[in-house]
């Protein structure tokens, strides 16, 4: 079988949870969290007097011991507001995986951060992330994914911030989200366009468990890698649903079995059992394969 992930990117990002940089315990926390990312919020989890304390807080998260496993992204302030400089001061002296920027409005306002870090010196393994959270965002997003097609440019992921999306065009939250999937599915048809992941917005009802695994499967079926999430107990339903499941895992390897079988070899398309498949589907197989072993082989946290 090919070794190689065939289909889109391959850093498991199923359950990626904000931390407020200004929160200690929550800090402390994230290392015993069994989340894929964390995202380390200096933005709007943080009042406006306490960011400097916030980006010490940093400072010694990152010297202290290593998060074991767990993508490290740092939110920054956007660079138009007082905070923006000296967030990406931080960046660059801590270098976590990806910096994300919010409120991202068009291609600009990526390709100026990857100058930035360019002229810097920032080694390219530091992406860029980027929050789809404004209407000029949405108009916006194939042009702003489309920056990520150099990998100089850093982009790597976009992540949806449906409450901002709200506040800005008065869309209500209601279940299901149907005035929002048209601009869910443009920034899924964005990433895909350019090799790039996208994540689903946080669910604020931390305490509703079945709102959450309806909007998780929403999110899945829509083809996002995964969800930003902001609390603990989001985490396992977040990765169960963004991961492979067993039915999942053994239909594609049938799938793999029934191309491997010398009465396929030169064909392209077979009868499985009454169902026409294709080697497409055999990509597709091997890819979620390959990212069940990945799962399989993550420590617990
Ligand atoms: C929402 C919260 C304020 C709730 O916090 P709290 O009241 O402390 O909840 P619990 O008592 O249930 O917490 C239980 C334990 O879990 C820890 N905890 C809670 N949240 C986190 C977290 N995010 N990371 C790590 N650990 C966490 C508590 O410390 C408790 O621990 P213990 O002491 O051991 O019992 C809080 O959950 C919170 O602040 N969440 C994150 C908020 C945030 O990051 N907001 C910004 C992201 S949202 C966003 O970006 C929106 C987007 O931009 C858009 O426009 O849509
Ligand atoms: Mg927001």
């Amino acid at each position: 079988m090919n070794q190689t992930p065939p289909l889109c990117s391959f850093n498991l990002r199923r359950s990626v949870l904000s931390v407020p940089a200004i929160n200690l315990r929550a800090l402390e926390k994230s290392h015993s969290l069994d989340c894929d990312a964390v995202i380390l919020d200096l933005e709007d989890s943080v009042a406006p007097e306490k960011k400097a304390e916030a980006r010490e807080n940093l400072r010694r998260f990152f010297a202290g011991p290593p998060l074991e496993g767990k993508e490290r992204i740092i939110r920054i302030n956007s660079l138009s507001s007082e905070f923006g400089a000296a967030d990406l001061d931080l960046v660059t002296a801590l270098l976590p995986d990806a910096v994300l920027l919010p409120k991202v409005d068009d291609p600009r306002d990526v390709t100026d951060i990857s100058d930035l870090l360019a002229d810097a010196d920032v080694p390219e393994e530091l992406r860029i992330w980027a929050m789809i959270e404004t209407p000029r965002g949405v108009l916006n997003v194939g042009a702003i994914a489309e920056t990520g097609r150099t990998p100089a440019s850093r982009l790597d992921c976009l992540v949806v911030g449906l409450n901002d999306l709200r506040k800005e065009t008065g869309v209500l939250p209601q279940p299901g989200r149907s005035f929002l999937v048209p601009w869910l599915m443009q920034v899924i048809l964005a990433v895909k366009a350019y090799g790039l992941d996208a994540l689903d917005s946080v669910f604020n009802d931390f305490q509703d468990a079945e709102g959450f695994d309806v909007e998780c499967g929403q999110g899945r079926a829509m083809g996002f890698a995964g969800k930003m999430l902001i609390h603990p107990g989001q985490i396992a339903a977040a990765n169960r649903h963004f991961g492979p499941s067993a039915e999942e895992i053994a239909e594609a390897q049938a799938i793999i079995s029934a191309f491997a079988d010398p009465a396929a070899e030169g064909l392209n398309v077979i009868n499985a059992d009454g169902r026409m498949i294709e080697r497409l589907h055999l990509v597709q197989a091997e890819a979620l394969v390959h990212k069940a072993r990945l799962i399989s082989a993550r420590k617990p946290a």
